[in-house]
């Protein structure tokens, strides 16, 4: 599947790709964002994808989240998805609030709906995209595949632990490694996860409980695993309290005597992206341990 170049900047030692293309999971145009470092790698070079919280475009990141910078000394490209379809056309009966920037455009959090046919964020991220980058000319050089590590913030934490969950169990293919700043961390326990799961899915949160990093973890077959995992909150976060649930995967993480999990709770950071970006050069050297850069 070929992608449009809409743009190719020169950011720190690498170029920048604004890309379009058309996906078959969300049956529309899709954008996103390639960093290809300056690297000048053995054999090719793997990727960290960075999934972004509500509201956010695939710009969020890629301009304030500073991590080309990383990408550069590490050696790693770096893809930047958008966080749902656009300009989509709802069914008249489903009667939805576009002013709700926690549901729909923005907001696809990164799942299968059974409601909305455009809303396969889930197949787009893990199957679609890297596959689709894998076949363009850019995956001459790169590993969208295979040697790839997920990071994500917010609803993009959700998605990049989940993910990562699965690919453990094999129900996707697996990353390397994962880390989330301030993820929603048990989405079937707060307001934005639950009426997410319930404007998606025909079942409600029940539907979402596969999606849910703290209910995954603390199943059985991850007792007593291993994993590559960093998290990183602010408690000065508005939303600490109300959506995070940090707390209740860090119970689940120690119940089920899981190794690799590291969870730093952060005096006076807030939600932002002046907290991700102070975060990101230690994320970043976690997954290039892990990815074998370093
Ligand atoms: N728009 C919301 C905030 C939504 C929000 O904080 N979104 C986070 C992810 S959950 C984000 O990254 N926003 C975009 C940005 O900071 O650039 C509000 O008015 O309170």
């Amino acid at each position: 599947m070929s992608f449009n170049i809409i743009k190719e900047i020169s950011v720190c030692k690498g170029k920048l790709y604004k890309l379009t293309h058309e996906s078959t999971a969300v049956k529309g145009t899709m954008s996103l964002n390639l960093y290809v470092p300056s690297t000048a790698s053995k054999g090719k070079i793997p990727t960290i994808y960075y999934l972004s919280g509500l509201t956010c475009t695939p710009d969020n990141c890629t301009e304030k989240g500073f991590i080309q910078f990383q990408a550069d000394k590490f050696g790693f490209a770096v893809v930047y998805p958008d966080t749902s379809p656009r300009n989509v056309t709802w069914p008249e009966k489903a009667n939805v609030d576009t002013n709700n920037w926690a549901l729909g455009e923005g907001a696809g959090f990164y799942l299968n709906s059974d409601k909305f046919e455009n809303f396969k964020m889930f197949d787009y991220i893990c199957k679609e995209l890297p596959e689709s980058l894998s076949e363009s000319e850019f995956g001459k050089t790169i590993d969208f595949t295979e040697r790839k590590s997920v990071m994500g913030h917010s609803m993009g934490g959700m998605g990049a632990l989940a993910f990562y969950l699965k690919g453990i169990t094999n129900e996707i293919s697996p990353y390397v490694s994962c880390s989330a700043f301030a993820p929603v961390a048990n989405p079937t326990d707060c307001p934005w996860g639950v009426d997410a799961f319930n404007f998606y899915f025909k079942d409600g949160v029940k539907a979402g409980e596969s999606l849910d990093p703290t209910l995954i973890i603390k199943s059985d077959a991850f007792k007593g695993k291993k994993l590559d995992i960093l998290v990183t909150t602010g408690n000065s976060d508005p939303f600490f309290k109300s959506q995070l649930r940090t707390e209740k995967f860090i119970r689940a993480v120690e119940d089920n005597n899981i190794e690799g999990v590291s969870v730093n709770i952060e005096d006076g950071f807030d939600h932002s992206y002046f907290f991700v970006s102070t975060f990101v050069p230690q994320h970043c050297a976690f997954h290039a341990q892990k990815l074998g850069l370093i």
